[in-house]
């Protein structure tokens, strides 16, 4: 198997396809995370995949297998994709051993049923039913039913949305693990930025039926293709200026940006440092996340901005402080934000 490859794929329902050209690989082993707004077609390209839904036009190739373009059309069952849907979706009358060993050949069905659910973390889980489980164990049985036929990819549909913050974190990290472990291939969707950031090897920016980029997290985070993508992958303070020989004046002060002419400059807020040297600015407010603040500040324009401050707060509301930008600015050239 050699991972699974998109190219110039087109599908949708009415005249006008949702899916207009998308082009995307995942390598052998790969996990990608396609991210974007809702309604953008993330789940159409989930179905477009695993062949509930066909191709108007493009390829679909999983290793050197074409499973769709204009002639072919591999019905789902042959395919090789393993689905994780959204929120498990389990067989509700079947036990746990049931759900994972569906469809799998009697005689071998006992000890992989088995080795999957150690593999998540759900070992002597065999006999429960889905109702006796939480929803945490629940999306581990969908995957552990996902991967029990060995497919040669792994689609999940927003595979953590339905769990709390906490719990989310850890499956996060328990499914790249079991992901790992077994050496699948995996394609997840989700609307949830920092989901998207934070489990996936790269990350595929879905907007207006194309990808708008793809590259690891920390490259779509810091070097966005476009003022779009920056805005939807993270939070972001953006003031619209002017550049001029590398440097733009800002509320901020001047600042160092690669561009010229107008356009939006973009820092984020944990690049916003208080205190030490910087422009002036107001605390007008602080709202505690626990593992850090943000601080809203207010700079001598009246421009409220948000910093994302770290460790023991600095500072309370109504107190004078300083703000500087650490690290580089990013430029937009263009119309304002
Ligand atoms: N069966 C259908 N018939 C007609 N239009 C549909 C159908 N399913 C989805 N659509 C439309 O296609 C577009 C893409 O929908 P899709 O469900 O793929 O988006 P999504 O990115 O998965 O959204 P969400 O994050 O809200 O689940 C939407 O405009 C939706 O209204």
């Amino acid at each position: 198997m050699s991972g699974l490859r998109i190219d110039g794929l087109v599908a949708g329902y009415g005249p006008e396809p949702v899916l207009r050209g998308v082009d995307l690989d995942v390598p052998d082993g790969g996990l990608l995370a396609v991210l974007g707004p809702s309604g953008c077609g993330k789940t159409t390209l989930l179905r477009v995949l695993a062949g509930f839904h066909p191709v108007r036009s493009g390829r679909i190739a999983l290793g050197d297998k074409v499973l769709a373009d204009g002639s072919v059309d591999v019905p789902p069952e042959r395919r090789g994709i393993g689905i994780v849907p959204q929120e498990g979706a389990l067989f509700p009358h079947l036990t746990v051993a049931g759900n994972v060993g569906f469809g799998l050949p009697r005689g071998r069905r006992h000890d992989r049923v088995a080795e999957l659910l150690e593999l998540v973390g759900l070992s002597g889980f065999e006999d429960r039913m889905p109702a006796q489980l939480s929803g945490g164990q629940r999306q581990r049985v969908a995957l552990a039913r996902a991967l029990a036929p060995r497919p040669g990819v792994v689609l999940m549909d927003e595979p953590f949305s339905s769990l709390d913050a906490a719990l989310r974190d850890e499956l996060r990290a328990d499914v790249r693990a079991a992901l790992r472990a077994f050496g699948a291939t995996a394609l997840l969707v989700t609307h949830d930025q920092e989901e998207a950031l934070g489990v996936a090897d790269r990350v595929a920016v879905l907007r207006g039926g194309v990808v708008a980029q793809l590259g690891a997290p920390h490259q779509v985070y810091t070097s966005p293709a476009d003022l779009g993508v920056a805005l939807f992958v993270g939070e972001a303070v953006t003031f619209a200026g002017e550049a001029r020989d590398g440097v733009a004046e800002t509320p901020l002060g001047r600042l160092a940006v690669e561009g010229d002419g107008p356009g939006t400059v973009l820092v984020r807020p944990e690049q916003l440092h208080l205190g030490g040297e910087g422009v002036p600015a107001t605390v007008a407010d602080v709202l505690f996340h626990g593992h850090d603040a943000t601080v809203l500040l207010r700079l001598a324009d009246g421009t409220v901005v948000r910093s994302r401050v770290q460790g023991p707060l600095p500072v309370r509301p109504g107190d004078g402080t300083s703000v500087a930008v650490a690290g580089p600015a990013l430029f937009f050239a263009g119309g304002p934000a």
